[in-house]
């Protein structure tokens, strides 16, 4: 049996709509309504033909829905929450997608007591924005990491996870707190320092921005494909996730100093012991397959 019969999915962009392809795959006969703040993204839905019903309102989507998928940036996820409160059933489970999990759970908790609220983080995705670029097969073999509040329904729970397992995910269960350090190691600092990296080449007025494009080969490019990752998405993430940011960054620049020193005073020895430790890192990544060149991102 389905887990959920009557899906609906708030915001239709790379990962909403996405969703609503790999649940058209995976299981065709659920009842997929969705709706998005902006018209011309749900006109293009509609042309694409992603869902059975596209409304013009968040609430209008989510009558009668048995899971209720918030795909919004984390800093609309609590006007969206208030604009579908009034609308959702007392079974209805509400879940999002969001970077960032503490702040969203606190949100969520708040606008809708007495409601199921189980927040969830597939950690895949891409530096690409919008319905156009949103394909199936984007959560196979991928983490989904679903943070249950304390008091979660364990069959709610569970009926969350098959879904994500039905799509391909593979599913952890963690707590909100825990997520946001570890994914301010494992992607919002990375995403912090391409921006960053990026910014600063592009400041340099030795390198004018010809050459910058001229010799972006390696290392310089895939900053620059972190760093074309959506400026509203992403200011929310470090904005939702400040503690866990700025305590890493803390650590970071400390070693990134030792770094320097080794440079400055010739310390061979330091600096090939790190690099070592570093490509025996990505080794391990490639093994354990959760290297995305290892799946098929059209990069
Ligand atoms: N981009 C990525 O690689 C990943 C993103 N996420 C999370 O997924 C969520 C969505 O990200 P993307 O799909 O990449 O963004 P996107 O920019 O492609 O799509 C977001 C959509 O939400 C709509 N929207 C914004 N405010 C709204 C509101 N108040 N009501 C209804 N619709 C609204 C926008 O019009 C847009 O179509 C974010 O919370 C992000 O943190 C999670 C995993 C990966
Ligand atoms: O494009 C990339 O390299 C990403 O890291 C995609 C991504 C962005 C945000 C997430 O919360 C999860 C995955």
């Amino acid at each position: 049996m389905l887990p959920f019969a009557r899906v609906a999915i708030i915001g239709m962009g790379l990962i909403g709509s996405s969703l609503a392809r790999a649940i058209r795959a995976a299981m065709p006969t659920v009842q997929l309504v969705v709706s998005d703040a902006d018209e011309d993204v749900r006109e293009r839905v509609i042309q694409l033909g992603l869902a059975d019903d596209v409304t013009d309102g968040a609430g209008a989507a989510v009558v009668d829905a048995d899971l209720v998928i918030l795909c919004v940036p984390v800093g609309a996820m609590a006007a969206v929450a208030a604009e579908i409160g009034p609308e959702l059933s007392p079974d209805t489970v509400v879940s999002d997608v969001g970077s960032v999990k503490e702040s969203v759970a606190k949100v969520l908790g708040a606008a809708l007591p007495g409601v199921h609220v189980i927040p969830a983080h597939p950690v895949a995705g891409t530096e690409k924005s919008g319905p156009d670029a949103g394909f199936a097969s984007l959560f196979q073999g991928r983490w989904c990491i679903i943070t249950p509040p304390p008091r979660a329904d364990a069959m709610m729970v569970e009926k969350l996870a098959e879904f994500w397992r039905r799509l391909g995910a593979r599913v952890e269960l963690m707590d909100a707190a825990h997520h946001d350090r570890v994914l301010a190691v494992t992607s919002h600092l990375p995403h912090l320092i391409a921006y960053s990296i990026v910014g600063t080449a592009s400041d340099l007025e030795a390198v004018t921005k010809a050459e910058v494009i001229k010799y972006s080969a390696g290392g310089f490019r895939d900053f620059t494909r972190i760093a074309a990752s959506d400026p509203v998405m992403w200011r929310d993430v470090f904005l939702n996730n400040r503690e866990a940011v700025l305590e890493l960054l803390g650590r970071f620049t400390e070693d990134l100093v030792a770094l320097q020193r080794a440079i400055r005073w010739g310390e061979g020895d330091t600096l090939e012991a790190l690099f070592t430790r570093t490509r025996a890192i990505r080794r391990s990544i490639i093994d354990e397959g959760q290297d995305t060149e290892k799946a098929d991102f059209g990069r």
